[in-house]
């Protein structure tokens, strides 16, 4: 497989706890992938992990061909994190702006950011002035800025309305038809049907690596968050028999 991300037995301790337990997958060059879990399942921690920010126990990551973390990634790979990274006293724009400077991008490809996320006719607004689904759609802008070749989203529609959902869905779609790689964390279920393919992890595990259409078929459920959960029925009554 053609994958812009390797992951293999990838084990991650934080806090004197292990919270990835040796987990592999390959995430398809061009496609939405889906990280689903519950909360506190380890979707951030694999996300540091492949932009190169999580010290890890063990096993490799390999984004775009490079070791995660490679100097040379930095301007191929955009990181969204949990928590809004814009700066409250400069306006959208101008903090789109500041992130491409440090991607040694150019105005134009900030400000194209900012209208891919529906924030155009907020631009000149200071962001501390921002709703908040709106402060995250900045964060956002900045990450996308300069067309990275893989773009890593944790939670990108939290907060969103379902309208902004879909256009935001829509674009992660049109940016993988144009070949950029979109790993992608919700821990809404309705999501995951939108995903090219899913990883669906569980206290550090994978629980499985497929598209939507597999995992249905696998379980025999239409709907993936009963798919989900008969997965992990099933993984649990494989390990106590
Ligand atoms: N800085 C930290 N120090 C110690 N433990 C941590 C730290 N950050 C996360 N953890 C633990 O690592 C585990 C995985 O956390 P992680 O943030 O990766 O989960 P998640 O699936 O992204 O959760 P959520 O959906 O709530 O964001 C959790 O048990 C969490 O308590």
């Amino acid at each position: 497989m053609d994958g812009a991300v390797s992951v293999r037995d990838l084990v991650v301790d934080r806090g004197g706890r292990r919270v990835l337990h040796g987990i592999s997958c390959d995430v398809p060059r061009g496609t939405v992938t889906g990280l689903l879990g519950p909360s506190g399942s380890g979707k951030t921690t694999l996300m540091r992990a492949v932009v190169g920010v999580q010290t890890i126990g063990g096993g490799t990551v390999d984004v775009l061909g490079r070791p995660a973390g490679s100097a040379e990634l930095r301007r191929r790979v955009g990181y969204l994190t949990q928590a809004p990274s814009v700066y409250a006293d400069l306006t959208v724009r101008e903090n789109a702006r500041y992130f491409a400077v440090l991607q040694g991008r150019g105005r134009a490809e900030a400000d194209r950011a900012v209208t891919d996320v529906g924030l155009a006719a907020a631009a000149d607004q200071l962001v501390g002035t921002l709703s908040g689904g709106q402060r995250s759609r900045a964060s956002l802008a900045c990450a996308l800025v300069g067309d990275p070749e893989l773009v890593v989203l944790d939670e990108p529609t939290v907060g969103q309305d379902p309208v902004l959902r879909a256009d935001l869905w829509a674009r992660f779609h049109a940016m993988a038809a144009a070949g950029t790689t979109l790993l992608v964390s919700s821990h809404v279920m309705d999501e995951a049907a939108r995903c090219d393919r899913l990883l669906l992890i569980r206290e550090g595990r994978l629980v499985a690596d497929d598209t939507p259409a597999a995992v249905r078929a696998a379980t025999g459920v239409n709907d993936l968050e009963e798919a989900f959960l008969r997965l992990i029925r099933d993984g649990e009554s494989e390990a106590t028999s």
